[in-house]
């Protein structure tokens, strides 16, 4: 597995990158990116290197590596892009700047950026998100199996309902009375083939904080980390209890 260790012998260049992601500070995006995917690592929701977390912090996108065991990223390994690069990835796919050819303030040698960057940007920029989170969650998945070929998993009547906001610019979280829809994209071969129907996703259901894939898990995020996480977690939540009550024969919803 390759790791990074830029700057031992380097550059005035290397030592200025690496001051982009080197802090004592724990919530500094660079540590926090690392101790997040170890934690969701132990959930199950980062496990065999997919799934993952990108945040934003001011001008600049903080990204982790692709391919790599997720729980084990140093500061050192993350991808820093400018804010700006928002601006390059468009929706319409032939004309997008590809995640790989887009001017990294800091990109760790031998390593590639996550293939999920084009659609952790997708939310900073068309939700104005500040942290976007992917699972690999089992129970994300169970759940957009017991969908059938549905686009929405919806379920109603469960306090846990109350986690989760009512919709961007929106006061407060859902009642325990609000029926919870999660959207669901059907899966693609490759991840960034995924970005175009995320994009076309989060236009069709304007207050949606998730987007699950079929077969695959969920994207989440919020505008912030505690806000993306706590989602993330009422949301899993609900897919775990569902496919219990799927088990048991009981209703998601009163029909
Ligand atoms: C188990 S491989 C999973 C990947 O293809 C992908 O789905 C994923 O979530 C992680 O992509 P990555 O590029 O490693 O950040
Ligand atoms: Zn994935």
């Amino acid at each position: 597995m390759a790791t990074q260790e830029q700057s031992a012998n380097g550059t005035k260049a290397d030592a200025d990158a690496d001051a982009l992601v080197l802090s004592n500070d724990p919530f500094h995006p660079a540590n926090h990116i690392c101790t997040l995917c170890a934690h969701f690592y132990n959930l199950g929701w980062v496990t065999g290197t997919g799934g993952g977390t990108s945040i934003r912090r001011g001008d600049k996108i903080y990204l982790a590596p692709s391919g790599v065991q997720k729980e084990l990223i140093k500061p050192t390994d993350i991808f820093v892009l400018p804010s700006e690069c928002l601006n390059l990835q468009i929706a319409d796919p032939a004309k997008r700047v590809s995640h790989h050819d887009m001017p990294y303030l800091r990109r760790p040698k031998n390593l590639t950026p996550s293939a999920c960057t084009p659609l952790f940007m997708t939310s900073f920029r068309k939700r104005d998100a500040n942290c976007c989170i992917h699972t690999h969650s089992e129970w994300a998945v169970l759940a957009t199996l017991l969908c059938g070929s549905a686009k929405v998993f919806e379920i109603e009547e469960i306090e846990q309902i109350k986690g989760i906001p009512k919709g961007p610019g929106k006061d407060g979280n859902l009642g325990y009375f609000d029926r919870l829809r999660v959207p669901i994209i059907e899966n693609t071969a490759k991840e960034e083939d995924l970005t175009q129907y995320l994009e076309q996703c989060m236009e069709e259901f304007p207050d949606t904080f998730a987007v699950l894939v079929r077969r695959h898990g969920i994207y989440v995020w919020g505008k912030d980390v505690a806000q993306a996480k706590t989602i993330c977690e009422s949301l899993d939540w609900l897919f775990k209890l569902a496919v219990e009550m799927k088990k048991l024969g009981l209703p998601w919803t009163k029909q």
